[in-house]
């Protein structure tokens, strides 16, 4: 698995324990910055994210800043991009097994460091069930299509 992760300066410590919790588990990091806690701003960092998904470059994303929301509202401007913010294990585990996200946003300010890691164990361990959940995603993805002024 190939993920790509970003932060800002509030997500970056947590970033770094994250992506060791990745490199740990097998997994191909692509770290996009930022490189440490002198204050930037998250959208630079959610953009590299999401084209990385969005090209197909990595099959998922992991974001954090603050409150993870800067992150989420950024990289769902993204076209095939599907960022969920997930604040405990249940949502991340659903937002890919009924929502096929492809982005996963955290806060850094917000969650511990153990629960941020076990979030991430969830999300990675959780497919899209597809049946019902493939018709509303599909939804989603034509609302997509029809949303341009
Ligand atoms: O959570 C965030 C965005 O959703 C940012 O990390 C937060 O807004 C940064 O704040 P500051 O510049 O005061 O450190």
């Amino acid at each position: 698995m190939k993920i790509a992760i970003g932060s800002d300066h509030a997500g970056y410590l947590l970033k770094e324990k994250i992506k060791d919790f990745l490199l740990s588990k097998g997994c191909q990091v692509v770290d996009v910055g930022t490189n440490s806690t002198a204050s930037t701003d998250y959208p630079i960092f959610a953009r590299e994210v999401a084209l990385a998904v969005q090209r197909g470059e990595v099959q998922q994303g992991i974001l954090i800043c603050g409150t993870g929301i800067g992150m989420c509202i950024t990289a769902n401007k993204f076209k095939g991009v599907y960022a969920a913010l997930c604040t405990n294990e249940y949502m991340a585990k659903v937002s890919r097994q009924h929502n096929n996200a492809n982005i996963l946003c955290l806060g850094g300010r917000v969650l511990g460091d153990a629960l941020a890691i076990s979030i991430v164990e969830a999300w990675l361990s959780a497919d899209f069930e597809g049946g019902r959940h493939e018709r509303r995603v599909s939804l989603i993805k034509s609302m997509e299509e029809d949303s341009k002024p």
